[in-house]
């Protein structure tokens, strides 16, 4: 049986305004997601087994039944039982580039490329709803991964509505190599941070989201005005990672103090990326942050939006 590699694109979020939690526990979100093309590799092969096998070459990446990528392989085979009887057990390799714990959704993007490469191996058809549904009960950024490109997600995450494509900007993301963010914590402190001002029923939610600051942002992307796109970022997090994490809040300095169009942190963090128009810019903009931080544990990329979400390579 043909084996199926499949390139999975990280993601960062333009735009993640925090309306309220929710009766489930979630927060109910209004944010813009961004693919972009700094991507793990993902290799699935029917292994004549009855197990899930995953291999991996990055240390902090968990190989038991926690990883994500596990657990979408595991969903797939009780959702489809006779496939997995007829097919078998699968390996699954990854080849891990997107830092881990950054707020890249690097889990997310896995576990979606695992749901569409067991729907080819298995040749099931699925639509990229069924897709979605099935993702979002992985977590609430793998239904983005399933459709990539640029997009609004809204509810916990899982409701998206497609925007244009962008594919002119290039980003510098940066991020300490010892520093990971547990998305679970920055909820939970924003919570009780927010307390006072927080709204937990449906009214004030439904009121919220008609008021959202999204607008300026969704119209800069409508025409493609990367001024305007840089200067229209946001991200309600930062209100407690920047504070939490003074490193966090350096980075955004050090690039808030360069000509750029724009820069926030990535979803939970701690990574942060700076917008640019071009590759050289990129490139100077990655070599001043890298001298003024002069320190050995600050990891900093160079990649560019990226229209589309997960491909099959072969
Ligand atoms: C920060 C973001 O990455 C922005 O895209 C996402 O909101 C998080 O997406 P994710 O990591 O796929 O999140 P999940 O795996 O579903 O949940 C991780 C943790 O974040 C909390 N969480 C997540 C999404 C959401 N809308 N509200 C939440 O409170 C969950 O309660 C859980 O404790
Ligand atoms: N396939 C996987 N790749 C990376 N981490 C994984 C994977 N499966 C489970 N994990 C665990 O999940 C944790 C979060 O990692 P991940 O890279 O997905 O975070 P993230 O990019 O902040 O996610 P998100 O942006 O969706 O909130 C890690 O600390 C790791 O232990």
């Amino acid at each position: 049986m043909r084996s199926y590699t499949l390139i999975a694109p990280a993601k960062i979020n333009l735009y993640l305004e925090i309306l309220g939690m929710r009766p489930d526990g979630f927060h109910e979100l209004a944010m813009i997601m961004q693919s972009i093309e700094l991507a793990d590799c993902i290799e699935i092969n029917a292994n004549g087994t009855d197990n899930i096998r995953l291999h991996c070459n990055h240390p902090e990446v968990p190989l038991d039944r926690t990883n994500i990528a596990y657990r979408a392989a595991k969903l797939m085979a009780e959702q489809f039982p006779e496939c997995f009887a007829k097919f078998g057990g699968i390996d699954i390799e990854i080849d891990k580039r997107i830092p881990v714990a950054a707020g890249l959704a690097g889990g997310s993007t896995n576990a979606a490329a695992v749901l569409i490469g067991l729907d080819l191996m298995w040749n099931l058809g699925l639509t990229q709803s069924e897709l979605q549904e099935l993702a979002a009960l992985l977590g609430s950024d793998v239904p983005f991964c399933i459709a990539g490109g640029t997009a609004i997600a809204t509810g916990r995450g899982e409701i998206l509505s497609p925007l244009p494509d962008l594919d002119n900007l290039y980003l510098v993301l940066a991020k300490y190599r010892s520093l990971g963010v547990s998305t679970a914590w920055a909820y939970t402190t924003y919570r009780e941070k927010f307390a006072d001002t927080y709204a937990c029923d449906t009214s004030t939610i439904q009121e919220r989201s008609t008021k959202l600051n999204s607008g300026a942002l969704v119209s800069a992307i409508a025409h493609k005005d990367s001024k305007k796109i840089g200067k229209s970022l946001y991200n309600d997090l930062e209100k407690v990672v920047l504070p939490a994490h003074p490193q966090v809040e350096q980075l955004r300095q050090a690039f808030q103090n360069q000509d750029i169009l724009g820069t926030m942190m990535s979803g939970s963090g701690p990574s942060v990326f700076a917008l640019v128009e071009s590759l050289t810019q990129a490139q100077q903009i990655k070599n001043q942050v890298e001298t003024t931080i002069n320190n050995p544990d600050l990891d900093l990329w160079i990649t560019r939006f990226r229209p589309t979400g997960i491909t099959v390579e072969n």
